[in-house]
């Protein structure tokens, strides 16, 4: 018999999975497995979780949530050295990395792939200590999601995200930020950057078309000092596909990037509240493995 835990977050997206757990856990026994629940309730509380259930969970964790969950769980797993791959549920609002693995709104789709027991590793970003699964970020526009109303959130879903976003623009500032990538050093005026793992961010599958989550590497985008009406340009650019080639953004790979800055800058880390400026930030590889669909 296969052994699993789940992890839910009751509040994530619509609020919807609770009403689902039955079915969840139907799947999985009928597929010959038996189930460890656990319910998050605060922040940080799967680490406790995580640590009393890997004795259990020999097969696999399973996380239902948002990129904030998952990034929780991911976090609790490499701490407490889980080796079990972790299966993702998608019931946030963005769930970008989990729909960068293909993985939809579907149920049994979803649980089919822990069941399969396929896995693959995928690489992570370490950042001061921490750990993050789809992007490191700071800046304009970068805040958003850990600065939406949770009620706001799950009655608009996505579009709580973009309206916040837009009331940022009027009162956008740059930063001075001074980046070291693999030895190359970029010091100048910037509005945002994002540091990414799987090139899908905010719902945007493509701001990193040559990103692979499991290649060692990260992949740097800068948004460079411009107007409201350059940036209004390259959104419609990136809508389009194009934005690699204006002159507004810079991209480029590495696996070792240091970004610092004489004002105190906060970060995001896969829509979580991330740590002050400087950041030391590194690719680390092998550690960690998913479910994948077959
Ligand atoms: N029972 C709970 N009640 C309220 N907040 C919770 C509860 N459990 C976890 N949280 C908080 O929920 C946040 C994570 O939410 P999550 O990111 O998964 O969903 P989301 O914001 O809807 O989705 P996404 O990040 O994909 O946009 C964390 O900050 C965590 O502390």
């Amino acid at each position: 018999m296969k052994k699993y835990a789940l992890i839910y977050n009751p509040v994530s997206g619509d609020a919807k999975f609770k009403t689902r757990l039955d079915e969840a856990i139907e799947y999985l026994q009928l597929s010959g497995g038996i189930v460890l629940p656990f319910r998050t309730r605060v922040k940080g509380d799967v680490r406790s979780f995580i640590h009393q259930a890997k004795e259990f969970a020999t097969d696999g964790f399973i996380v239902s949530g948002g990129d904030g969950t998952v990034h929780e769980v991911i976090n609790a797993m490499l701490a407490e050295a889980v080796d079990v791959p972790l299966g993702i549920i998608p019931s946030g609002t963005c769930n970008d990395f989990a729909s960068h693995l293909s993985f939809g709104r579907e149920l049994p789709r979803c649980l089919s792939a822990v069941t399969g027991g396929f896995w693959r590793t995928v690489d992570v970003g370490s950042v001061n200590g921490e750990y993050f699964l789809n992007v490191a970020s700071a800046g304009l526009l970068t805040s958003v999601a850990h600065s939406v109303d949770t009620t706001l959130k799950n009655t608009l879903g996505r579009m709580a995200y973009y309206l916040k976003g837009l009331g940022e623009l009027p009162s956008f500032r740059s930063l001075h930020v001074k980046i070291t990538a693999d030895g190359q050093v970029i010091e100048d005026d910037i509005l945002l950057f994002l540091i990414m793992n799987s090139g899908m961010v905010g719902s945007f599958p493509t701001l990193a078309p040559e990103a692979k989550i499991d290649d060692g590497k990260l992949d740097l985008l800068i948004v460079n000092k411009c107007s409201i009406s350059e940036l209004m340009g390259l959104f419609i650019s990136i809508f389009a596909g194009r934005h690699t080639s204006s002159s507004h953004i810079r991209h480029l790979q590495a696996s070792d990037i240091y970004i610092e800055s004489n004002e105190p800058v906060e970060s995001d880390l896969d829509g979580e509240r991330g740590p002050l400026l400087p950041l030391s930030i590194s690719t680390v590889t092998n550690r960690l493995k998913v479910f994948r669909l077959s």
